[in-house]
């Protein structure tokens, strides 16, 4: 069952998930060269990408054992660990969010053409 009423099709009149994380990832980006005692993300940032690629690797296994034990808010509030943590990578290696979204529109667009290869072929070339 989709939760919340999700679907293929999903538009949300007002605003979306990417909101959130572009507007998290603009106060990431804010703490990028400040003082590392004046804030969590600017800590990170001095630590390196390395430290920050360790942290991202525990909160994406932190999410997979909450689902193992079928703990559905510690996945929800792991999974807000994760996505802070990778848009701390992203922006230490020069990422954006719309580099992210533009891989994920590509997809959609590509096995979006890839579903109806088959059909287009069946119906225009008679089933050969
Ligand atoms: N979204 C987040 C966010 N999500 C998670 N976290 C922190 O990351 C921690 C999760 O990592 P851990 O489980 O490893 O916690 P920990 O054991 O205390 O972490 P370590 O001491 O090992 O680093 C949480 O306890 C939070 O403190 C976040 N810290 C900051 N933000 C946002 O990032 C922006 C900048 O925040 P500051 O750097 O705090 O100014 C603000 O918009 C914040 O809302």
């Amino acid at each position: 069952m989709e939760p919340s009423g999700y679907s293929i099709n999903h538009r949300l009149p007002g605003p979306v998930m990417s909101d959130d994380l572009i507007r998290l990832y603009a106060a990431i980006l804010e703490r990028q060269g400040m003082d590392p005692s004046s804030s969590r993300t600017a800590r990170l940032f001095a630590a390196g990408p390395k430290k920050i690629a360790k942290k991202v690797g525990e909160e994406a296994v932190e999410v997979a054992l909450d689902a193992m034990n079928d703990d559905r808010q510690g996945v929800v509030n792991e999974s807000a660990d994760l996505l802070y943590n990778l848009s701390v990578l992203w922006a230490a290696m020069g990422i954006t969010p719309d580099d992210v979204f533009a891989e994920i529109r590509r997809r959609e667009t590509l096995y979006g053409i890839a579903e109806k290869l088959p059909k287009m072929t069946t119906a225009e070339g008679g089933g050969k």
